[in-house]
């Protein structure tokens, strides 16, 4: 496999890209629901490979092949790396499919038009909604620092992926994880100078200088995104869950202070800061909402992440040279992480309210067992069969606690001071300068070698990362032409 030169397309191994149909591939089950359509597990018929196919969708679409998926392409064909998704082929359907047939058609490709991607057994969301999940400190330094290496690279290559959580994080039985989900990603020049949309980003987990109308921005806005999903694995809930954004900023300030002319020198520039400044100033309190996490690198770092000014976030790389994935517990070695069943966010949620309609048909069959004289039969409630309907889906995932796991509020809305050896060395970082360099201040970051805890069972942990389950905003997907 020839990989592309930061920057540049390597188009010759994608001639025969589209050449082949959906037929080659059979369905097994709905994995996702996007903005773009459905992802689906199937399996290539001719050699029994398990893929993931991303439909895309093409109904809203009456000026033809939609530009987030164009986009999409452009960018996976460039970006070869361990840690993001690898985007193996497309395939069409030429004629209208079973799940089109009977709808309003306004666009002019009657088919369907699939990417085929390597098949990711779990995302972030679904893995932590799991009943009873929780995650040792080795397994969250693990994903931590695969998240940071894969967006390092896509820094480096010039891309901002623009739409980091949880459920864009995919991850495999084998402890991999890799960025997905390119749809609003673009590349960047260095110079940050061209204007670009403020529209992007998963609301809970959008930086306050898009929120405060920042059109100019950089790769900081992927960090910030960065800590919101390192905060959710300390904290076991989502930090910032604002239905909307007036909300959103009330709670960034309310724990990352408000910004001022001394910790954001440029924030008064801002179109919208205005409109949001608080009548009187907030002091920031995010380390001391965490001391109780009782991991002072965590919290240093996570302060690096969560600083207001972009141009003071902390890099990718510099993240990744951070203290927190240097001292004891070390990151383990991702083949030693437990096996899942799989665990996407779409069948988490599914299975939740699948429960709920079950528990709710219980309840009221109970309910007419005290009054028989209603009619139906009763039920048997109790010995082994009751137990059984309450066990975890499957006999191969670590025992599991029965209590520590949150789930979140109800899903929002469509839409959803430095440490003290901070430095300011990300400033001016020159993006793209030169070839991917992997992050080696200090050589590959050591495996840990006794984690998981045997049994795959709950870790030192800190916490659950709980089923933050709760809307995470809807991402402000632009799918017309007109956003950059
Ligand atoms: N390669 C893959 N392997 C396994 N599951 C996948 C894969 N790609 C996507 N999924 C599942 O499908 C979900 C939706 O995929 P994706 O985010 O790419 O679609 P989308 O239409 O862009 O979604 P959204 O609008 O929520 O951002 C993911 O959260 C994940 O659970």
């Amino acid at each position: 496999m020839s990989i592309a030169a930061p920057g540049q397309l390597n188009l010759t191994e994608y001639s025969s890209w589209g050449s082949r149909t959906v037929d080659n591939f059979e369905k097994l089950e709905q994995i996702g629901e996007g903005t773009y359509g459905q992802v689906y597990m199937a399996r290539e018929i001719a050699t029994g490979e398990i893929v993931a196919l991303k439909k895309i969708r093409m109904d809203k679409e009456r000026e033809g092949f939609p530009i987030t998926a164009i986009r999409e392409i452009k960018i996976l064909k460039k970006l070869q790396h361990d840690n993001v998704i690898k985007l193996k082929e497309i395939v069409t359907s030429p004629g209208p499919e079973k799940e089109d047939q009977g709808r309003p058609d306004g666009n002019k490709y009657r088919g369907g038009i699939y990417m085929v991607f390597e098949y990711m057994d779990h995302d972030l969301t679904g893995l932590a909604d799991r009943p009873g999940m929780r995650f040792s400190v080795p397994q969250i330094k693990c994903y931590m620092r695969q998240l940071l290496t894969g967006l390092h690279y896509c820094h480096v290559n010039q891309v901002l992926h623009r739409d980091i959580k949880g459920s864009n994080l995919l991850i495999d039985n084998e402890g991999n994880l890799k960025l997905a989900d390119f749809g609003l990603a673009r590349s960047f020049s260095s110079d940050h100078n061209a204007n670009l949309t403020n529209r992007v980003i998963t609301l809970w987990y959008r930086p306050p200088e898009l929120l405060l109308g920042a059109t100019k921005y950089g790769p900081a806005v992927d960090l910030w995104s960065v800590g919101c999903i390192f905060a959710e694995l300390l904290h076991g809930k989502p930090l910032f869950p604002g239905s909307n954004e007036p909300e959103l900023i009330s709670k960034i300030f309310e724990l990352c202070g408000s910004p001022d002319e001394v910790n954001w020198p440029t924030v008064s520039k801002l179109p919208l800061y205005n409109n949001f400044k608080p009548s009187r100033p907030i002091k920031r309190r995010l380390g001391d909402f965490f001391r109780d996490c009782g991991d002072r690198h965590a919290v240093e770092l996570l302060e690096k992440m969560l600083t207001l000014d972009p141009e003071q976030r902390i890099s990718a790389k510099d993240a990744l040279d951070a203290e927190y994935f240097w001292t004891d517990p070390l990151p383990c070695d991702p083949k030693t992480l437990p096996k899942y069943e799989s665990s996407h966010e779409f069948q988490t949620k599914k299975k939740r309210q699948q429960q709920r309609q079950q528990h709710e048909e219980n309840a009221k069959r109970q309910k007419l067992q005290h009054h028989p004289s209603r009619g139906l039969p009763p039920i048997q409630q109790s010995g082994h069969n009751a137990q059984m309907r309450n066990q975890p889906m499957h006999g191969s995932q670590p025992p599991v606690p029965a209590s520590g796991h949150h789930y979140g509020k109800p899903r929002g809305p469509a839409g959803g001071g430095p440490g003290s050896r901070y430095h300011q060395g990300h400033l001016n970082r020159g993006y793209g300068s030169g070839p991917y360099p992997p992050p080696q201040a200090r050589g590959p970051p050591p495996y840990g070698s006794n984690y998981p805890p045997q049994g795959g069972g709950p870790g030192p942990g800190p916490g659950p990362y709980g089923g933050s389950g709760a809307g995470r905003g809807g991402s402000n997907r632009n799918q017309q032409y007109g956003w950059q």
